[in-house]
Protein backbone atom coordinates (compact mmCIF):
# COMPACT_ATOMS: atom_id res chain seq x y z
CA UNK A 1 0.00 0.00 0.00
CA UNK A 2 0.94 3.35 -0.59
CA UNK A 3 1.11 5.93 1.86
CA UNK A 4 -0.62 9.67 2.06
CA UNK A 5 -0.94 12.09 4.73
CA UNK A 6 -4.02 11.02 6.29
CA UNK A 7 -2.72 7.09 6.18
CA UNK A 8 0.30 8.67 8.08
CA UNK A 9 -2.25 10.24 10.63
CA UNK A 10 -4.30 7.05 11.17
CA UNK A 11 -1.55 4.98 11.17
CA UNK A 12 0.52 7.50 13.92
CA UNK A 13 -2.93 7.71 15.95
CA UNK A 14 -3.20 3.38 15.70
CA UNK A 15 0.75 3.11 16.96
CA UNK A 16 0.18 5.62 20.05
CA UNK A 17 -3.00 3.35 21.57
CA UNK A 18 -0.61 0.33 21.77
CA UNK A 19 1.49 2.07 23.70
CA UNK A 20 5.24 2.32 23.62
CA UNK A 21 6.03 -1.66 24.55
CA UNK A 22 3.67 -3.51 22.21
CA UNK A 23 3.25 -7.39 23.06
CA UNK A 24 4.59 -9.53 20.74
CA UNK A 25 1.76 -11.02 19.58
CA UNK A 26 -1.42 -8.99 19.23
CA UNK A 27 -5.28 -10.20 18.46
CA UNK A 28 -7.66 -8.08 16.05
CA UNK A 29 -11.60 -9.46 16.24
CA UNK A 30 -12.53 -9.14 12.82
CA UNK A 31 -16.40 -8.87 11.84
CA UNK A 32 -15.78 -7.70 8.10
CA UNK A 33 -17.32 -4.76 8.79
CA UNK A 34 -15.67 -1.35 7.47
CA UNK A 35 -14.62 -0.42 10.85
CA UNK A 36 -12.84 -3.92 12.32
CA UNK A 37 -11.17 -4.19 8.37
CA UNK A 38 -10.16 -0.87 8.16
CA UNK A 39 -8.21 -1.35 12.06
CA UNK A 40 -7.04 -4.79 10.08
CA UNK A 41 -5.52 -3.37 7.54
CA UNK A 42 -4.04 0.01 9.51
CA UNK A 43 -2.50 -3.09 12.23
CA UNK A 44 -1.03 -5.07 9.16
CA UNK A 45 0.93 -1.73 8.27
CA UNK A 46 1.41 -0.37 11.85
CA UNK A 47 2.88 -3.77 12.41
CA UNK A 48 5.94 -4.33 9.50
CA UNK A 49 9.29 -3.96 11.05
CA UNK A 50 7.92 -3.89 14.56
CA UNK A 51 8.37 -7.68 15.16
CA UNK A 52 5.14 -7.72 16.52
CA UNK A 53 3.19 -10.88 14.92
CA UNK A 54 -0.93 -10.63 14.47
CA UNK A 55 -3.79 -13.04 15.11
CA UNK A 56 -7.36 -12.10 13.72
CA UNK A 57 -10.12 -13.65 15.09
CA UNK A 58 -13.59 -13.82 13.57
CA UNK A 59 -16.59 -15.24 15.70
CA UNK A 60 -19.45 -16.43 14.08
CA UNK A 61 -22.59 -16.32 15.89
CA UNK A 62 -24.79 -18.89 13.77
CA UNK A 63 -27.79 -16.00 13.72
CA UNK A 64 -27.69 -15.28 10.48
CA UNK A 65 -27.14 -17.78 7.36
CA UNK A 66 -24.46 -15.30 5.82
CA UNK A 67 -22.20 -15.16 8.89
CA UNK A 68 -19.76 -18.89 7.99
CA UNK A 69 -19.63 -17.23 4.41
CA UNK A 70 -18.30 -13.96 6.40
CA UNK A 71 -15.80 -15.50 8.17
CA UNK A 72 -14.37 -17.20 5.55
CA UNK A 73 -14.35 -13.80 3.54
CA UNK A 74 -12.05 -12.52 6.63
CA UNK A 75 -10.13 -15.39 6.74
CA UNK A 76 -9.29 -15.06 2.68
CA UNK A 77 -8.21 -11.21 3.16
CA UNK A 78 -6.20 -12.19 6.70
CA UNK A 79 -4.55 -15.13 4.34
CA UNK A 80 -3.52 -12.35 1.69
CA UNK A 81 -1.80 -10.79 4.12
CA UNK A 82 -0.02 -13.46 5.58
CA UNK A 83 -1.62 -12.84 8.75
CA UNK A 84 -3.27 -15.63 11.37
CA UNK A 85 -6.76 -16.36 11.61
CA UNK A 86 -9.00 -18.53 13.71
CA UNK A 87 -13.34 -18.31 13.07
CA UNK A 88 -14.71 -19.24 16.30
CA UNK A 89 -18.08 -20.71 16.55
CA UNK A 90 -21.06 -19.63 19.15
CA UNK A 91 -23.58 -22.44 19.43
CA UNK A 92 -24.91 -21.29 23.38
CA UNK A 93 -28.07 -19.27 22.68
CA UNK A 94 -30.56 -20.99 24.66
CA UNK A 95 -33.57 -18.63 23.23
CA UNK A 96 -34.34 -17.07 26.44
CA UNK A 97 -32.92 -13.17 27.78
CA UNK A 98 -31.68 -10.24 25.24
CA UNK A 99 -30.52 -11.85 22.40
CA UNK A 100 -27.91 -9.11 21.34
CA UNK A 101 -26.50 -9.06 24.55
CA UNK A 102 -25.86 -12.90 25.03
CA UNK A 103 -24.30 -12.90 21.71
CA UNK A 104 -22.09 -9.53 22.60
CA UNK A 105 -20.79 -11.52 26.12
CA UNK A 106 -20.14 -14.59 24.48
CA UNK A 107 -18.06 -12.93 21.19
CA UNK A 108 -15.90 -11.27 24.63
CA UNK A 109 -15.66 -14.69 26.61
CA UNK A 110 -15.08 -16.73 22.95
CA UNK A 111 -12.30 -13.91 22.08
CA UNK A 112 -10.37 -13.75 25.86
CA UNK A 113 -10.55 -17.55 25.79
CA UNK A 114 -8.81 -17.82 22.32
CA UNK A 115 -6.38 -15.07 23.60
CA UNK A 116 -5.63 -17.11 26.41
CA UNK A 117 -4.68 -20.44 25.10
CA UNK A 118 -2.42 -18.90 22.23
CA UNK A 119 -0.72 -16.28 24.96
CA UNK A 120 -1.76 -13.26 22.99
CA UNK A 121 -1.77 -10.53 26.00
CA UNK A 122 -3.98 -7.89 23.87
CA UNK A 123 -6.99 -7.72 21.21
CA UNK A 124 -7.51 -5.18 19.01
CA UNK A 125 -11.45 -3.73 18.86
CA UNK A 126 -12.73 -1.63 15.88
CA UNK A 127 -14.68 0.75 17.78
CA UNK A 128 -15.10 4.45 16.55
CA UNK A 129 -16.40 7.56 17.37
CA UNK A 130 -20.08 6.81 16.18
CA UNK A 131 -19.76 3.61 17.96
CA UNK A 132 -18.80 6.17 21.38
CA UNK A 133 -21.65 8.14 20.75
CA UNK A 134 -24.09 5.76 19.68
CA UNK A 135 -23.71 3.99 23.33
CA UNK A 136 -23.90 7.20 25.25
CA UNK A 137 -27.48 8.15 23.31
CA UNK A 138 -28.78 4.44 24.18
CA UNK A 139 -27.55 4.82 27.34
CA UNK A 140 -29.21 8.23 27.82
CA UNK A 141 -32.53 6.57 26.59
CA UNK A 142 -32.07 4.23 29.54
CA UNK A 143 -31.58 6.38 32.08
CA UNK A 144 -27.81 5.76 32.81
CA UNK A 145 -25.72 7.75 35.10
CA UNK A 146 -21.87 8.78 35.27
CA UNK A 147 -20.90 4.96 35.08
CA UNK A 148 -23.10 4.11 32.61
CA UNK A 149 -22.40 7.42 30.00
CA UNK A 150 -18.87 7.25 30.66
CA UNK A 151 -17.40 6.69 27.60
CA UNK A 152 -15.81 3.17 26.53
CA UNK A 153 -11.93 3.46 27.26
CA UNK A 154 -9.26 2.91 24.41
CA UNK A 155 -7.73 0.30 27.32
CA UNK A 156 -9.21 -1.83 29.56
CA UNK A 157 -7.95 -5.00 30.98
CA UNK A 158 -10.65 -8.19 31.47
CA UNK A 159 -10.66 -11.42 31.06
CA UNK A 160 -7.10 -11.52 32.06
CA UNK A 161 -6.35 -10.06 28.40
CA UNK A 162 -5.95 -6.13 27.37
CA UNK A 163 -8.45 -5.04 25.07
CA UNK A 164 -7.75 -1.68 23.28
CA UNK A 165 -9.21 0.63 20.33
CA UNK A 166 -6.73 1.42 18.23
CA UNK A 167 -9.49 3.25 16.19
CA UNK A 168 -11.85 5.04 19.04
CA UNK A 169 -10.56 8.57 18.18
CA UNK A 170 -11.35 7.81 14.32
CA UNK A 171 -14.73 8.65 12.72
CA UNK A 172 -16.02 5.90 10.64
CA UNK A 173 -16.13 7.76 7.40
CA UNK A 174 -12.26 8.45 7.92
CA UNK A 175 -11.68 4.41 7.77
CA UNK A 176 -14.07 4.07 4.90
CA UNK A 177 -12.13 6.81 2.47
CA UNK A 178 -8.53 4.93 3.85
CA UNK A 179 -10.06 1.81 2.49
CA UNK A 180 -11.45 3.20 -0.51
CA UNK A 181 -8.39 5.12 -1.25
CA UNK A 182 -6.51 1.92 -1.51
CA UNK A 183 -9.39 -0.16 -2.89
CA UNK A 184 -10.05 -2.28 0.16
CA UNK A 185 -14.08 -3.77 -0.19
CA UNK A 186 -16.21 -4.80 3.09
CA UNK A 187 -19.11 -6.64 3.94
CA UNK A 188 -22.16 -4.64 4.77
CA UNK A 189 -24.12 -6.49 8.00
CA UNK A 190 -27.83 -6.33 6.88
CA UNK A 191 -28.68 -5.99 10.48
CA UNK A 192 -26.78 -2.23 10.49
CA UNK A 193 -30.09 -1.26 8.60
CA UNK A 194 -32.39 -3.47 10.67
CA UNK A 195 -34.56 -0.60 12.43
CA UNK A 196 -36.11 -2.94 14.71
CA UNK A 197 -32.75 -2.45 16.48
CA UNK A 198 -32.73 0.49 18.80
CA UNK A 199 -28.63 1.37 17.60
CA UNK A 200 -29.97 1.92 14.44
CA UNK A 201 -32.91 3.66 14.95
CA UNK A 202 -30.04 5.95 17.29
CA UNK A 203 -28.03 6.11 14.11
CA UNK A 204 -30.65 7.43 12.29
CA UNK A 205 -31.73 9.75 15.06
CA UNK A 206 -27.79 11.23 15.20
CA UNK A 207 -28.47 12.25 11.49
CA UNK A 208 -31.12 14.87 12.91
CA UNK A 209 -28.96 15.53 16.31
CA UNK A 210 -26.28 16.39 14.31
CA UNK A 211 -27.49 19.52 12.71
CA UNK A 212 -28.30 20.89 15.93
CA UNK A 213 -24.40 20.75 16.59
CA UNK A 214 -25.04 17.23 18.54
CA UNK A 215 -21.98 15.56 16.14
CA UNK A 216 -20.43 12.11 17.00
CA UNK A 217 -17.29 14.09 17.70
CA UNK A 218 -19.34 16.09 20.89
CA UNK A 219 -21.21 13.21 22.17
CA UNK A 220 -17.70 11.06 22.51
CA UNK A 221 -16.39 14.56 23.93
CA UNK A 222 -19.05 14.40 26.71
CA UNK A 223 -18.55 10.73 27.17
CA UNK A 224 -14.96 11.56 27.64
CA UNK A 225 -15.72 13.76 30.60
CA UNK A 226 -17.90 11.46 32.63
CA UNK A 227 -15.40 8.78 32.15
CA UNK A 228 -12.86 11.13 33.57
CA UNK A 229 -15.55 12.26 36.26
CA UNK A 230 -16.41 8.10 36.83
CA UNK A 231 -12.46 7.72 37.35
CA UNK A 232 -12.11 10.06 40.52
CA UNK A 233 -15.22 8.97 41.72
CA UNK A 234 -14.18 5.45 42.11
CA UNK A 235 -10.88 7.06 43.16
CA UNK A 236 -12.78 8.48 46.18
CA UNK A 237 -14.93 5.15 46.45
CA UNK A 238 -11.20 3.47 47.51
CA UNK A 239 -9.87 5.52 49.67
CA UNK A 240 -13.49 5.00 51.15
CA UNK A 241 -12.50 1.78 51.70
CA UNK A 242 -9.35 1.62 52.94
CA UNK A 243 -10.79 3.89 55.80
CA UNK A 244 -13.63 1.98 56.68
CA UNK A 245 -13.97 -1.62 55.79
CA UNK A 246 -13.09 -4.50 56.64
CA UNK A 247 -13.47 -8.31 55.61
CA UNK A 248 -14.01 -10.59 58.11
CA UNK A 249 -14.64 -14.13 57.13
CA UNK A 250 -16.33 -13.27 53.86
CA UNK A 251 -18.62 -10.63 55.20
CA UNK A 252 -18.00 -6.68 54.70
CA UNK A 253 -18.55 -4.83 57.27
CA UNK A 254 -18.31 -0.97 57.06
CA UNK A 255 -17.91 1.65 60.25
CA UNK A 256 -21.27 2.76 60.66
CA UNK A 257 -20.15 6.11 62.02
CA UNK A 258 -17.78 6.69 59.23
CA UNK A 259 -20.04 5.80 56.83
CA UNK A 260 -22.44 8.60 57.29
CA UNK A 261 -20.25 11.01 57.12
CA UNK A 262 -19.64 9.82 53.20
CA UNK A 263 -21.10 11.98 50.39
CA UNK A 264 -24.32 10.13 49.30
CA UNK A 265 -22.62 8.93 46.07
CA UNK A 266 -19.15 7.90 47.84
CA UNK A 267 -21.62 5.80 50.17
CA UNK A 268 -23.92 3.94 47.38
CA UNK A 269 -21.42 3.26 45.73
CA UNK A 270 -19.25 1.25 48.37
CA UNK A 271 -22.59 -0.45 49.24
CA UNK A 272 -23.07 -1.40 45.73
CA UNK A 273 -20.08 -2.96 45.67
CA UNK A 274 -19.98 -4.94 48.84
CA UNK A 275 -23.09 -6.48 47.64
CA UNK A 276 -21.87 -7.36 44.29
CA UNK A 277 -18.09 -8.44 46.10
CA UNK A 278 -20.04 -10.52 48.69
CA UNK A 279 -22.59 -12.18 45.95
CA UNK A 280 -20.20 -11.92 43.04
CA UNK A 281 -23.22 -10.04 40.99
CA UNK A 282 -21.50 -8.95 37.53
CA UNK A 283 -23.94 -5.56 37.46
CA UNK A 284 -25.26 -3.45 40.41
CA UNK A 285 -28.38 -3.15 42.38
CA UNK A 286 -30.82 -0.93 41.39
CA UNK A 287 -30.74 2.33 42.63
CA UNK A 288 -33.82 2.41 44.20
CA UNK A 289 -33.70 -1.28 45.87
CA UNK A 290 -29.77 0.19 47.17
CA UNK A 291 -31.62 3.45 48.53
CA UNK A 292 -34.21 1.21 50.34
CA UNK A 293 -31.35 -1.02 51.71
CA UNK A 294 -29.17 2.08 53.07
CA UNK A 295 -32.65 3.66 55.26
CA UNK A 296 -32.87 0.11 56.43
CA UNK A 297 -29.30 0.00 57.78
CA UNK A 298 -29.30 3.48 58.85
CA UNK A 299 -32.50 2.47 61.50
CA UNK A 300 -31.24 -0.96 62.16
CA UNK A 301 -33.20 -2.73 60.42
CA UNK A 302 -32.03 -6.08 58.99
CA UNK A 303 -32.58 -6.36 54.75
CA UNK A 304 -31.71 -8.47 51.71
CA UNK A 305 -30.68 -7.27 48.76
CA UNK A 306 -28.46 -9.07 46.30
CA UNK A 307 -28.46 -12.02 46.89
CA UNK A 308 -26.98 -10.43 50.84
CA UNK A 309 -28.38 -10.17 54.29
CA UNK A 310 -27.44 -6.58 55.48
CA UNK A 311 -27.59 -6.15 59.42
CA UNK A 312 -25.99 -2.76 61.29
CA UNK A 313 -26.24 -1.07 64.68
CA UNK A 314 -24.34 1.90 65.44
CA UNK A 315 -21.01 0.85 64.94
CA UNK A 316 -21.20 -1.52 62.03
CA UNK A 317 -23.20 -2.08 58.96
CA UNK A 318 -22.27 -6.15 57.64
CA UNK A 319 -22.82 -7.22 54.23
CA UNK A 320 -23.27 -11.28 54.48
CA UNK A 321 -23.80 -13.82 51.75
CA UNK A 322 -27.59 -14.51 52.26
CA UNK A 323 -28.59 -18.12 53.47
CA UNK A 324 -31.42 -18.20 50.61
CA UNK A 325 -28.73 -17.64 48.00
CA UNK A 326 -26.59 -20.34 48.86
CA UNK A 327 -28.95 -23.50 49.92
CA UNK A 328 -28.96 -24.92 46.80
CA UNK A 329 -25.05 -24.45 46.26
CA UNK A 330 -23.29 -27.71 46.01
CA UNK A 331 -20.13 -28.79 44.69
CA UNK A 332 -17.50 -32.14 44.76
CA UNK A 333 -14.53 -30.61 47.58
CA UNK A 334 -11.88 -29.46 45.57
CA UNK A 335 -13.72 -26.89 43.57
CA UNK A 336 -14.52 -23.72 45.05
CA UNK A 337 -18.13 -22.58 46.48
CA UNK A 338 -20.21 -19.66 45.95
CA UNK A 339 -17.71 -18.41 43.72
CA UNK A 340 -15.21 -17.61 46.68
CA UNK A 341 -14.36 -20.78 48.89
CA UNK A 342 -11.77 -23.01 49.12
CA UNK A 343 -11.40 -26.26 51.42
CA UNK A 344 -8.32 -27.73 51.93
CA UNK A 345 -8.39 -31.34 53.57
CA UNK A 346 -8.90 -34.60 52.47
CA UNK A 347 -10.70 -34.63 49.38
CA UNK A 348 -12.89 -38.10 48.59
CA UNK A 349 -15.49 -39.00 46.29
CA UNK A 350 -19.26 -38.33 47.79
CA UNK A 351 -18.33 -35.54 50.13
CA UNK A 352 -19.30 -32.12 49.10
CA UNK A 353 -19.77 -28.74 49.61
CA UNK A 354 -22.53 -27.00 50.97
CA UNK A 355 -23.98 -24.06 53.08
CA UNK A 356 -23.61 -25.10 56.61
CA UNK A 357 -27.06 -23.65 57.26
CA UNK A 358 -29.42 -24.27 60.22
CA UNK A 359 -28.64 -28.09 59.77
CA UNK A 360 -24.69 -28.01 60.05
CA UNK A 361 -25.64 -25.09 63.48
CA UNK A 362 -27.65 -28.11 65.35
CA UNK A 363 -24.41 -30.20 64.92
CA UNK A 364 -22.35 -27.36 66.34
CA UNK A 365 -23.70 -26.71 69.78
CA UNK A 366 -20.34 -24.67 70.16
CA UNK A 367 -20.50 -22.24 67.46
CA UNK A 368 -20.78 -19.35 69.34
CA UNK A 369 -17.67 -19.62 70.47
CA UNK A 370 -15.92 -18.69 67.05
CA UNK A 371 -17.66 -15.29 67.49
CA UNK A 372 -18.90 -15.35 64.17
CA UNK A 373 -22.79 -14.18 63.39
CA UNK A 374 -25.23 -16.69 63.68
CA UNK A 375 -25.83 -15.37 60.24
CA UNK A 376 -22.72 -14.92 58.44
CA UNK A 377 -21.97 -18.72 59.66
CA UNK A 378 -25.50 -20.29 57.99
CA UNK A 379 -23.67 -19.20 54.41
CA UNK A 380 -20.83 -20.64 55.10
CA UNK A 381 -19.15 -23.31 53.48
CA UNK A 382 -19.28 -26.50 54.98
CA UNK A 383 -17.89 -30.63 53.91
CA UNK A 384 -21.17 -32.74 54.03
CA UNK A 385 -21.73 -36.46 53.08
CA UNK A 386 -25.45 -36.59 52.40
CA UNK A 387 -27.14 -35.24 55.27
CA UNK A 388 -23.95 -35.90 57.99
CA UNK A 389 -21.84 -32.87 58.32
CA UNK A 390 -18.20 -34.07 58.11
CA UNK A 391 -16.46 -30.49 58.76
CA UNK A 392 -17.49 -26.79 59.23
CA UNK A 393 -13.71 -25.43 60.25
CA UNK A 394 -15.10 -21.63 60.15
CA UNK A 395 -18.02 -22.99 62.90
CA UNK A 396 -14.98 -24.82 64.79
CA UNK A 397 -15.48 -28.02 63.29
CA UNK A 398 -12.06 -28.73 61.57
CA UNK A 399 -11.97 -32.29 61.42
CA UNK A 400 -8.83 -31.86 59.32
CA UNK A 401 -10.07 -29.17 57.15
CA UNK A 402 -9.19 -25.55 56.61
CA UNK A 403 -11.59 -23.30 54.97
CA UNK A 404 -9.60 -20.50 53.21
CA UNK A 405 -11.15 -17.58 51.20
CA UNK A 406 -10.51 -16.75 47.80
CA UNK A 407 -10.53 -12.80 48.20
CA UNK A 408 -9.56 -10.65 51.00
CA UNK A 409 -9.90 -7.08 51.55
CA UNK A 410 -7.11 -6.16 49.40
CA UNK A 411 -9.42 -7.58 46.57
CA UNK A 412 -12.21 -5.60 47.66
CA UNK A 413 -10.40 -2.41 48.05
CA UNK A 414 -8.47 -3.31 44.06
CA UNK A 415 -11.57 -4.13 42.37
CA UNK A 416 -13.44 -0.83 43.52
CA UNK A 417 -11.58 1.08 40.68
CA UNK A 418 -13.08 -0.93 37.03
CA UNK A 419 -9.87 -1.53 34.58
N1 LIG B 1 -18.41 -11.22 14.97
C1 LIG B 1 -17.32 -10.58 15.36
N2 LIG B 1 -16.13 -11.20 15.29
C2 LIG B 1 -15.00 -10.56 15.68
N3 LIG B 1 -14.97 -9.30 16.15
C3 LIG B 1 -16.14 -8.65 16.22
C4 LIG B 1 -17.37 -9.24 15.83
N4 LIG B 1 -18.35 -8.33 16.02
C5 LIG B 1 -17.76 -7.21 16.52
N5 LIG B 1 -16.43 -7.41 16.63
C6 LIG B 1 -15.42 -6.44 17.14
O1 LIG B 1 -16.05 -5.50 17.98
C7 LIG B 1 -15.93 -4.20 17.41
C8 LIG B 1 -17.18 -3.41 17.71
O2 LIG B 1 -18.28 -3.97 17.06
P1 LIG B 1 -19.72 -3.77 17.58
O3 LIG B 1 -19.94 -2.32 17.87
O4 LIG B 1 -20.68 -4.50 16.71
O5 LIG B 1 -19.43 -4.58 18.86
P2 LIG B 1 -20.02 -4.59 20.30
O6 LIG B 1 -19.09 -5.50 21.02
O7 LIG B 1 -21.46 -4.92 20.18
O8 LIG B 1 -19.82 -3.12 20.80
P3 LIG B 1 -20.18 -2.60 22.22
O9 LIG B 1 -19.04 -3.07 23.10
O10 LIG B 1 -20.21 -1.14 21.98
O11 LIG B 1 -21.51 -3.16 22.57
C9 LIG B 1 -15.70 -4.46 15.94
O12 LIG B 1 -15.07 -3.36 15.31
C10 LIG B 1 -14.81 -5.66 15.98
O13 LIG B 1 -13.48 -5.31 16.32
Amino acid sequence: MQLDPQDELLLQSVGNSLGAKPPKAIGVAVSGGSDSTALLHLMHQWSGGTGVTLHAVTVDHGLRDAAAGEAKTVARICAGLGIDHSTLRWTGWDGKGNLQDQARRARYRLMAGWARERGIEMIALGHTVEDQAETFLMRLARGSGVDGLSGMATRRVSDGVTWVRPVLLQRRQDLRDYLQRHGVGWIDDPTNEDERFDRVKIRKAMQVLADLGLDADRLAGTAQDLQFARIALEQQTREAAERIATVENGDVVLDHMQYRRLPVEIGARLFSHALCWVSSAEYRPRRMALIDAEYSADIGKVSTLHGCLITANKNEIRITREYQAVKQTACPTDEIWDNRWQLIGPHEKGLELRAFGAKGLAQCPDWRATGMPRTSLLASPAVWRKDSLIAAPLAGLGNGWLTKPLFGLDHFISSIISH
